[in-house]
């Protein structure tokens, strides 16, 4: 979901960030509401379709990819464009989805009379493209091709520094118009986005239930519509389902079912239900874990799959739960021991800086329905370990020792 995954310096972890001129404050009306893209397109080939679904939306497009994804998308892409009576205009992606790329880019769209933006790629384009696209009031198109994240469902953009650290969030009055996400290339991509994007999504139950269970609100700041919830219940059943055969299947670089199944889940359903259902603490600790430069090699998902242990464990789950849990996502090949998430030796200190930042008054830890302190969530990471160990030992297998690879 969201994240300071480039930072080396504490998040700012408003969840309502001041952004040219405008305060976006967290004023809860008590209603309830959900926000959703226009049109999601998924499956095998997806992306040859692009044109068709552009073509609703204007006539000059630019295109916003990175090298390396201009060239595993270019061809598709040019083929439905043509076919489409649309030009191909690619702008290159930076790298890091600051306030100063997305004015570049806005500056591109204004140069080329642009009339919609497409952003190819990773969460990073993808937000990058949104911020631009909503300068100049075009419409947006997601076109992922790793399924690592929900960016490219969400009304939101995390923006960072140009020295790429973390700055703000970015919210917009709409979605993206339009997501077509590929499974081929989904499922051609390394298998450790899908494997992060499992992590990523897991958590949006656990949360989303959570804020249902209180009186919490979502991230447009309202409360929780059943469907918003329910999205996040069905994101939870997939994964539990189709998690393993998917990662197997990515192994292969195969589009099965399964694979259609965990991409929509990262993808669509945990980006609606993060985002209409709400955030608690498995993605506050996250935005702790990225206080401390330990974890700084690890992904979002990766850092958010300790967060939602550490969520469980504060919430008093059942024991049986949590191993569960624990046992599941490590075979899933997620980070489930503070040690893999290169926290192993880390002093109480360190905990303490990931605890505060996690606790942080504007943070959604206080979406849980009872109060925590910095101590309740040293405590929890502590038990993270303690719990993520044993689970190994019970298992037959290795006590983790080392920080996990993307592999
Ligand atoms: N707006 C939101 O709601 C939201 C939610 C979650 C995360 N995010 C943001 O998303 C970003 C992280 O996104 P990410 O993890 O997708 O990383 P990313 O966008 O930085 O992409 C990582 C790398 O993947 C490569 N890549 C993309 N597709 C590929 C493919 N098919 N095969 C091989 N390589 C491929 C890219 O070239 C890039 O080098 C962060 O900036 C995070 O803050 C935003
Ligand atoms: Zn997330």
């Amino acid at each position: 979901m969201l994240g300071g995954d480039r930072s080396d310096s504490p998040p700012n972890t408003a969840k309502y960030t001041e952004l040219e001129g405008e305060t976006m404050t967290q004023h809860s009306t008590g209603l309830r509401s959900l926000m959703s893209p226009g049109r999601y397109v998924q499956g095998r080939g997806a992306l040859t379709e692009l044109g068709t679904h552009v073509a609703r939306h204007g006539e000059r497009p630019l295109l916003v990819a990175d090298n390396q994804v201009r060239e595993l998308t270019e061809e598709p892409i040019r083929t439905s464009f043509e076919a489409a009576g649309l030009p191909v205009l690619f702008e290159t992606f930076g790298g890091v989805p600051s306030r100063v790329e997305s004015e570049r880019i806005a500056a591109r769209l204004r140069d080329h009379g642009a009339d919609v933006v497409v952003g190819v790629g990773g969460g990073a384009p993808i937000d990058t493209a949104k911020a631009a696209g909503d300068d100049l009031g075009v419409p947006r198109i997601s076109v992922p091709t790793v399924a690592s994240t929900d960016a490219p469902t969400s009304a939101l953009s995390v923006v960072y520094t140009e020295a790429g650290a973390f700055e703000s969030y970015r919210f917009y009055d709409r979605n993206p118009d339009v997501v077509v996400l590929d499974t081929e290339l989904v499922a051609k991509a390394p298998t450790h986005f899908l494997i992060a994007g499992v992590g990523d999504a897991l958590a949006t139950w656990i949360e989303a239930r959570a804020v249902s269970r209180g009186d919490g609100t979502t991230m447009i700041g309202d409360r929780a519509t059943r469907a918003g919830t329910a999205l996040a219940k069905l994101s939870w059943d997939i994964l539990w389902e189709s998690a393993l055969p998917a990662v197997r299947a990515v192994e292969h670089n195969l589009v099965t079912p399964a694979v259609e199944a965990v991409a929509e889940a990262n993808t669509l359903l945990s980006g609606l239900g993060f985002e209409s259902g709400g955030l608690a603490a498995a993605h506050a600790i996250h935005d702790g874990l990225t206080a401390v430069p330990h974890t700084h090699a690890l992904a979002h998902g990766q850092k958010v799959n300790i967060g939602s242990i550490a969520q469980l464990v504060l919430e008093g789950a059942p024991s049986s739960e949590i191993e569960e849990f624990i046992r599941f996502t490590a075979r899933v090949g997620l980070p489930t021991t503070l040690t893999e998430a290169g926290l192993g030796d880390a002093t109480e200190d360190v905990l303490r800086t990931v605890a505060e930042a996690a606790t942080a008054p504007s943070e959604t830890i206080h979406n849980l329905p009872f109060a925590v302190t910095v101590t309740d969530v040293v405590d929890a990471l502590g038990a993270v370990e303690v719990l993520g160990q044993q689970a190994r030992d019970e298992a037959g297998l290795p006590r983790a020792q080392a920080p996990i690879s993307h592999g």
